[in-house]
């Protein structure tokens, strides 16, 4: 059965319900990760949440939530993978516009974003900036899918501490246009920075062959 909940105030209750269960799911992925409980133990909690998972598959969208307009009239993206607060895979990175029109996140990555011994995951990093710098790039007039994302990795990333991530648009090329950003100690110190070119792609404007011939992208 699939579930298509519109975009009302009706659908509020559900969707606060659902952003405290998808924080309490990113607190289990912790426990989970960090865990050193007897194997019975681990077996039990296993069954428990088989039993979960089997209880929330009752009824099924067929894709997370996407963008909509919230009841305050702001867009937002509940299932996205970096900011999305009925996502348990989003950390969630919650963004902030300043007046000079960059973008800027605090951040803490966890325990389960564990690459490197004590360090988050490179990949992980690049995610989140992956999105800063696309947010950065919609915000200055030009949203746009990520062409290529280029990263320098400077000194590890700690999970479990403040960070501060920053982005801003650089420059357009037709419809290629560029961003940069930053994750940085609260100090300032640098430990990843990020260039980013972000394409309007052909097909927004009716050329292309479109999304469906190569895979849906977003
Ligand atoms: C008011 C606002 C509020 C906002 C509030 C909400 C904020 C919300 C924030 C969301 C932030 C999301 C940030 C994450 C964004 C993703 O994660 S997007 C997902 C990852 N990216 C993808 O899946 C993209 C997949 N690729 C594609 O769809 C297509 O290849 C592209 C990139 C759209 C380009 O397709 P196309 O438009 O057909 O491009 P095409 O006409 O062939 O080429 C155009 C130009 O780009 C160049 N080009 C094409 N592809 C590339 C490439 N990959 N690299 C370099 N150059 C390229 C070509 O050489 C050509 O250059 P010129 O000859 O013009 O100089």
């Amino acid at each position: 059965m699939t579930l298509d909940l519109a975009s009302t105030e009706d659908a509020e209750p559900q969707l606060a319900a659902l952003t405290d269960l998808s924080r309490r799911v990113r607190d289990l992925i912790d426990a989970v990760a960090l865990t050193d409980v007897p194997e019975g133990e681990l077996a039990a909690a296993a069954a428990e949440v088989a039993a979960l998972t089997e209880r929330l598959n009752a009824v099924r969208r067929d894709s997370p939530r996407s963008f909509e307009i919230g009841p305050d009239g702001a867009p937002r993206n509940l299932g996205n993978a970096v900011t999305g607060s009925a996502n348990p895979h989003a950390l969630p990175l919650v963004a902030e516009v300043t007046p000079e029109r960059t973008v800027r996140a605090e951040l803490s990555f966890r325990p389960a974003h564990e690459g490197p011994p004590g360090t988050v995951h490179g990949g992980v990093s690049a995610m989140i900036l992956d999105h800063l710098l696309g947010h950065a790039t919609a915000v200055a007039g030009f949203p746009g899918m990520t062409g290529t994302l280029t990263l320098r990795y400077r000194r590890r990333v700690p999970y479990g501490e403040p960070l501060v991530a920053t982005a801003e648009y650089v420059r357009s090329e037709g419809r290629k246009h560029w961003s940069e950003g930053r994750i940085a100690l609260p100090d300032g110190t640098v430990l990843v920075e990020a260039s980013g070119l972000f394409i309007a792609p052909s097909w927004w404007s009716g050329q292309g062959p479109g999304p469906e011939s190569a895979g849906e992208a977003g």
